[in-house]
């Protein structure tokens, strides 16, 4: 994010594919997680890790785990047994406040937007976490929360232009189409400098063309700004197009973790999710 950012990123650096052939030390590792509600065995010995720069799918029918997997990485949820580490450091378990911190963002599969604010006010509220002035100093204007606003509204209308999304800036977001408050979020996410981004379905209810501009602005995030991404996504296609490896789940059980192509030839994937219908994606 160095491009676009005030400060440098521990994960800024050219992302590619080519980042996952030489091992690194990796974004995050989940071993052995296990989740349970009452005598719903959500996650099963989950484990994975996420490398530098990696966009890591989470794919699986419904029910199969996926968004309870999400809120175990950002510290929704605790599991009841499993390790977590972050950037190299042990943690255990994730806490909200500490994955906030530590720089891990989320968008919502409903997104969690404040509808009645701008397009830029909204993407200003992601920049919160690295706002050092105190509410008082930004009420009275002090020069030091004036001088900082302007710095985070810069960094706000980088981001803006980024998602090509000028054109509605002052606009409340809640009177933009679905697929333009997808792209919002998106940009509010950014805008915290995560270090690790997790997608909760980000192409969910859009249009062919929607889905495109998405995928889009996701590939381009990674390669400009270095984001590791997780990502949860229905759209089998999109998965196949966009992600390095994906993590495969079936009612709580982690049955594949692979590479696209690998993974949509693995007979048990195809037996529990794929089926015919997703074949061609
Ligand atoms: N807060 C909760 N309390 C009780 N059970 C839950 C809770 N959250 C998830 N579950 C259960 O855990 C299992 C996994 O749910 P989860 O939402 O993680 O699946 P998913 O793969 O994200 O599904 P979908 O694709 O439909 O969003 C399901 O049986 C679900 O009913």
């Amino acid at each position: 994010m160095a491009a676009l950012f005030d400060t440098a990123s521990a994960f800024t650096q050219p992302s590619s594919a080519q980042a996952l052939a030489a091992p690194q030390m990796p974004v995050l590792r989940l071993e052995d997680i296990h989740l349970r509600f009452g005598g719903i065995k959500a996650l099963q010995s989950i484990g994975f890790d996420v490398q530098p720069g990696e966009i890591r799918a989470i794919i699986g029918p419904n029910g199969a785990g996926k968004s309870s997997l999400l809120n175990v990485i950002n510290g929704v949820y605790q599991p009841q047994q499993g390790r977590l580490t972050f950037a190299g450091q042990a943690l255990g378990l994730m806490r909200p406040v500490l994955a906030a911190k530590l720089g891990i963002a989320r968008t919502f599969q409903n997104l969690a937007l404040f509808s009645g604010m701008s397009v830029l006010d909204n993407i200003m509220a992601g920049r919160n976490l690295h706002m050092r002035c105190g509410l008082l100093s930004q009420a009275l204007r002090l020069r030091p929360a004036v001088r900082e606003e302007v710095t985070h509204r810069l960094v706000a209308e980088r981001i803006i232009d980024f998602l090509e999304i000028q054109a509605w800036r002052k606009v409340p977001v809640g009177r933009l189409p679905y697929g333009l408050q997808k792209r919002v979020d998106l940009g509010r996410a950014l805008a915290m400098e995560p270090k690790l981004l997790l997608l909760d379905e980000p192409m969910a209810g859009m249009n062919l063309e929607e889905k495109e501009d998405m995928s889009r602005f996701i590939l381009e995030a990674r390669e400009e700004f270095g984001t590791t991404i997780v990502l949860i996504e229905h759209d089998m296609g999109v998965v196949m197009d966009l992600s390095d490896r994906v993590v495969v789940l079936d009612y709580g059980r982690q049955i594949a973790d692979d590479t696209p192509d690998a993974v949509r030839a693995n007979p048990e994937v195809i037996r529990a999710y794929l089926g015919s219908a997703t074949q061609e994606g």
